[in-house]
């Protein structure tokens, strides 16, 4: 098929996830066809830098053979046996013994799913059966953040806080939402110092609202990935973890975009210096190559739900799918043999914050943030004021449409731009994309002057 039946027959045929179908069927769609290293390339040849790593997950890059042959061997081998009825497979154990040994000390048990959305359904399936196994069944609520994105299962997106997704369904009713640490779109008067202890206290405040004796667990992405890359202040995660160390509550991380490696460490949680009781991954585990998701679960949690007997009576077909695992070990070992992380946290994430900074200074900018691979940039009309162009969030998808004709995928999250390059990009590259995100925001500011 050409590019016009191609389009033609996606727009009769394909539903896109998280699309207005209406629209996208006037728009047509961008037919991607080949990748290399970290570049894309859609159907008329236009390569682009791909500054979101796929969705977040292609750490590596488009070009890793390694784990393109891992997963083919592994077909051939094994193409598929499940993870039920006290079978299992020789990838599954040795991808779960990788896991123990790169997160955190105290996480040395797995339980595999087929995408974050799906670790985050389990770990509220183990959230329930820890305190149910503890002789605690009152301890039910789960404490979340508004604006906070965990998937887009029933329970994955009533953990999320995003407002217009919960108007589409009915939201599982014992999970409750704070205060998101957003000091530039929230903060008010606030400096970020005073902020981030303010964001962190309403955490606190809802489990005395609640009774510490009712809530089961609090949920918290790193960084606010879809959110638009929420950096937190620094004095968020040291206030959180205080309170957390002060009340008897089970701790997810949800770390599906900053796991492996994104900070500059393993895992958000590491960067932080926090300690999770759960930790979601998916994306970047398998570098997007083979879907994949899970929750390691801490040896307190563990122990509780291995030494008391009953069924744990959850699971999924693809749990521990054979060809997933083995692209999880293809690519965790070339994470960790290439010391792709130290150089991120060594050398690419310095120089990006140096020169991502550089785009403050742009007349439509009101903050350029960046931390590790991650960066955003607020779109304003008004630097003083923060004031936004309009309410429709206009400048965002005018800056994301003009930025990929020039060559860079960017997201934008309203009226935020955010990026999230692969590990693997070099100064060079980092430089390029500095270079049209700039040019993006000349022609932006050109089209909405
Ligand atoms: C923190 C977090 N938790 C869970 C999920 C769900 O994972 P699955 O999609 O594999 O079920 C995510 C996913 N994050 C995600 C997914 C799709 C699009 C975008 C975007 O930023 O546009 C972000 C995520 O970012």
């Amino acid at each position: 098929m050409n590019k016009n039946q191609l389009q033609q027959h996606d727009r009769e045929h394909l539903l896109h996830p998280f699309t207005d179908f209406h629209d996208l069927g006037q728009q047509g769609t961008r037919v991607i066809t080949s990748a290399e290293g970290a570049y894309i390339t859609d159907i008329d040849g236009h390569q682009m830098l791909d500054g979101m790593s796929g969705l977040w997950c292609c750490n590596l890059g488009y070009s890793r053979r390694e784990i393109t042959e891992a997963i083919y061997e592994q077909l051939n081998k094994l193409p598929f046996y499940n993870s039920f009825f006290q079978c299992t497979t020789v990838p599954a154990i040795e991808l779960a013994d990788l896991l123990s040994e790169v997160t955190p000390a105290h996480m040395n048990n797995v339980f595999f799913t087929g995408s974050g959305s799906e670790a985050n359904d389990t770990n509220l399936r183990i959230i329930r059966r820890y305190w149910d196994l503890k002789e605690q069944p009152e301890k039910r609520i789960v404490i979340s953040r508004l604006n906070g994105y965990h998937g887009s299962t029933i329970g994955g997106a009533s953990l999320g806080g995003m407002s217009g997704m919960h108007k589409q369904f009915q939201k599982l009713d014992y999970i409750e939402h704070i205060q998101q640490p957003y000091w530039f779109g929230e903060g008010g008067d606030m400096s970020p110092e005073e902020f981030g202890v303010y964001a962190a206290r309403c955490l606190e405040e809802k489990i005395l609202q609640l009774g510490p004796e009712n809530v089961a667990a609090f949920i918290a992405e790193p960084i606010q990935g879809a959110g638009g890359v929420i950096i937190p202040p620094e004095t968020y995660w040291p206030e959180v973890k205080k309170i957390l160390d002060h009340y008897d509550i089970l701790f997810v991380m949800d770390e599906v975009i900053f796991g492996f490696g994104r900070t500059g460490q393993w895992f958000g949680a590491d960067y932080y210096g926090v300690k999770p009781d759960l930790m979601t991954f998916a994306k970047a585990v398998t570098n997007g190559y083979f879907p994949l998701g899970g929750t390691m679960v801490s040896d307190r949690v563990a122990e509780v739900i291995k030494s008391k007997g009953g069924e744990f009576t959850h699971g999924y077909t693809y749990s521990a799918h054979p060809a997933a695992c083995a692209a999880g070990l293809a690519t965790l070992n070339i994470l960790r043999d290439e010391k792709i992380i130290d150089n991120v946290r060594e050398v690419t994430a310095p120089y990006l914050a140096k020169r991502w900074a550089e785009l403050a200074d742009h007349p439509i900018v009101g903050e350029a943030r960046s931390l590790g691979l991650v960066g955003a940039l607020e779109l304003v009309k008004d630097k003083g004021s923060r004031a936004r162009f309009d309410d429709k969030c206009t400048a965002g998808g005018v800056c994301r449409d003009l930025s990929i004709k020039n060559g860079l995928v960017m997201r934008a999250t309203g009226d935020t731009m955010i990026i999230a390059p692969p590990l693997i990009i070099t100064t060079a590259q980092v430089d390029e994309l500095v270079e049209k995100a700039h040019r993006a925001l000349d022609d932006t500011a050109r089209a909405l002057a």
